[in-house]
């Protein structure tokens, strides 16, 4: 036998699925929470660290209808979205979220692997005011480019209630109110949440009183590019989950009975990307560079133990009622991908061993022609997987 499944199940559980996000609480000095704004000559200041209704009311009033990004476009429907943002132009103030520390936070606490080791540069995006019954509801951030990662989001301590974050991913939940982790603090904090562009988050409405936030679009700097400041060295030390990962992967690689003959592993991805329709050998190349979570640990894990791994197409064999034209073009067409059936994770016509069960976070279509009994175009299914070479027994570097 190539691999049995209890090695499988060794592997499988010792990928650890970190929380793709990571919040807390920053206490600051007293001119970090002094905001500026206007959108004509005449500027207002804010202490937002003492703010009176009547100061927030004001710079409520200041904003424009908050509008979300969907289908490549920014739509203003407040069944979807109530709430007051103004632009970069119209607002400034003098908190630095690199001199503050955040961007070490969220290069220790949210990326892992590879990822964590690279420059990471925070884009100022919006100002936005939540005033009563003001909301957001469940979205994803649209990506602004393919660099960017994911989003952070600062919330100012002026009183209010309600108006907590709820996030969802892989089927967990969890809440972050804002609101009280900052009114639990001794001294005047902004309270911070970041997390990964894939995960699905809302605001819930605001019951009283004024939420003020900031949100930045997080990019992966080019790694050979300067950051845009000097930012502190990354920990270069192994992080706890890759630590597990690489002794489970390393006892099965040393186990005779672990494909023995070498052989290929097949991992579904956790995460979502942006990333084009039917990508090319190069683009996922370069997405290796800025996978996340448990997806980055994988991948750093073989990386140092020379173990090729690499995303790749799988297409998907439906096998649901296609015409047999249709199934023959499909074969030809996909000879040379992988491919796999619908439901079928075991060791299959790919040779792949799954460990983990492929996702669709990473789905494309591909169009293809056949002939039946007049021309037709089939649909064609590909996930991203990733998938790590084996060598044979005493042989094991596939790099
Ligand atoms: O205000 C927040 O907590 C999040 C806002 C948000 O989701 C967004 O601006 O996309
Ligand atoms: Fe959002």
């Amino acid at each position: 036998m190539d691999v049995t499944e209890e090695q499988l199940e060794l592997l499988r559980s010792a990928i650890v699925q970190k929380q793709p996000f990571c919040s807390g609480a920053l206490p600051l000095s007293p001119e970090n929470f002094i905001l500026f704004y206007g959108k004509d000559d005449v500027a207002h200041r804010i202490d937002l660290s003492q703010a009176s209704d009547d100061a927030l009311k004001l710079l409520s009033e200041t904003c424009d209808a908050a509008t979300f990004g969907l289908n490549g476009q920014d739509v203003l429907d407040e069944s979807y979205r109530k709430a007051g943002k103004l632009d970069i132009s119209h607002f400034a103030f003098n908190f630095d979220v690199y001199h503050s520390g955040l961007i070490n936070t969220i290069r220790e606490h949210l990326l892992e692997g590879t990822p964590a080791t690279r420059p990471i540069r925070a884009e100022l995006y919006k100002l936005n005011v939540y005033g009563k019954d003001s909301f957001f509801r469940s979205h994803k951030d649209t990506p602004r480019g393919s660099t960017m990662f994911g989003t952070l989001v600062i919330v100012f301590p002026t009183r209010h209630e309600g108006g907590a974050l709820v996030l969802r991913h892989d089927e967990k939940e969890w809440t972050f109110d804002s609101a009280e982790v900052v009114s639990d603090e001794p001294k005047p904090s902004i309270a911070y949440i970041t997390f990964y562009s894939d995960v699905e988050h809302e605001v819930l409405p605001v019951e009283s009183g004024y939420r003020v936030t900031i949100t930045y679009n997080l990019h992966f700097e080019k790694a050979n590019g300067s950051p845009p400041r000097s930012l502190p060295k990354p920990i270069p030390h192994a992080l706890d989950n890759e630590a597990r990962f690489m002794d489970v992967l390393k006892t099965l690689l040393d186990d005779p009975t672990f494909l023995s003959d070498g052989g290929r592993l097949g991992f579904g991805l956790h995460h979502q990307y942006a990333i084009s329709q039917d990508p090319s050998d190069r683009e996922l190349q370069r997405l290796c560079a800025s996978l996340k979570g448990s997806d980055a640990v994988l991948k750093a894990v073989c990386d140092d133990l020379s173990l090729c791994a690499f995303l790749e197409l799988v297409y998907i064999n439906l096998n649901n009622g296609q015409e047999e034209e249709e199934q023959e073009a499909w074969a030809q067409m996909f000879d040379r991908c992988i491919t796999e059936d619908e439901d079928d994770d075991d060791p299959s016509e790919s040779g792949i061993h799954w460990v983990t069960e492929r996702t669709t976070y990473n789905t494309f279509e591909t169009s293809f022609p056949f002939y039946g009994n007049e021309p037709s175009i089939g649909t064609a299914y590909a996930e991203i997987c990733m998938l790590v070479q084996i060598g044979k027994l005493g042989k094991r570097a596939s790099i």
